[in-house]
């Protein structure tokens, strides 16, 4: 309850920043198939605890900076307030790390891990995500690490192209995708992670499709 759009966020952290980890962040929207996308859109923004991370609304987008865990809390507390409202919502997201150069969240940084926010993760959601370790020779032996772990958490249900299919609760998929991302994290500088999430399509989810139909595993 304590953010407002196109302010960043107002209640301020500790001004000593002596966190050692480095500082992550994700830009995402959420799309709310719904007349009453403002409403939902705000209220998801408004409902969550923010006071963790550096926050910054503008018409198109929010961005969010801190540490991984409050980044994954705040951004799948957004999502699954807009998704408790039943209407088909998409989040698409860019997470980051090592992104040089910008320090403007860095006080951030000496917040404790404990989350803030109670997320109701029970909802279904489909995903696609895409991991691009940059400048990394090895990145192809940490992209198949992160769909081992997607496999080993239950969610991973396909490579696509250009992306890895994960299915699940809410809980499930951001679990995955904070796995994912805080493990590639400690092997590489500069780490970047698209995911578009759907829930409460109208769509059905498609069949699981053998090799020779066009799977990419
Ligand atoms: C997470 C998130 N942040 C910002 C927007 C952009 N946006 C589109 S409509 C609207 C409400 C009225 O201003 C806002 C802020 C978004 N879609 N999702």
């Amino acid at each position: 309850m304590n953010n407002h759009l196109n302010a960043a966020s107002s209640a301020a952290p500790s001004p000593v920043a002596c966190g050692t980890s480095r500082i992550a962040g994700c830009r995402f929207s959420i799309y709310p198939m719904s007349n009453n996308f403002i409403s939902i859109i705000e209220h998801a923004l408004k409902a969550t605890d923010t006071s963790k991370v550096w926050m910054l609304t503008d018409d198109v987008s929010t961005c969010l900076r801190g540490r991984i865990s409050h980044v994954f809390d705040v951004v799948h507390s957004i999502f699954a307030h807009a998704a408790a409202t039943g209407e088909h919502v998409v989040f698409s997201g860019t997470f980051s790390i090592g992104c040089p150069g910008d320090s403007s969240g860095d006080v951030y940084m000496s917040e404790d891990d404990i989350r803030l926010n109670d997320v109701k993760s029970g909802i279904d959601t489909s995903a696609h995500f895409s991991l691009y370790p940059l400048n990394t020779p090895g990145y192809m032996d940490m992209i198949a690490e992160a769909v081992k772990t997607a496999d080993s958490l239950g969610t991973f249900s396909g490579g696509i192209h250009y992306a890895s299919r994960l299915d699940g609760t809410s809980g499930e998929v951001f679990r995955t995708l904070e796995q994912a991302f805080t493990d590639a994290s400690k092997e590489v500088s500069h780490l970047v992670m698209t995911a578009t999430l759907s829930c409460n399509s109208p769509s059905p989810k498609p069949e699981p499709k053998a090799a020779e139909e066009g799977a990419v595993l």
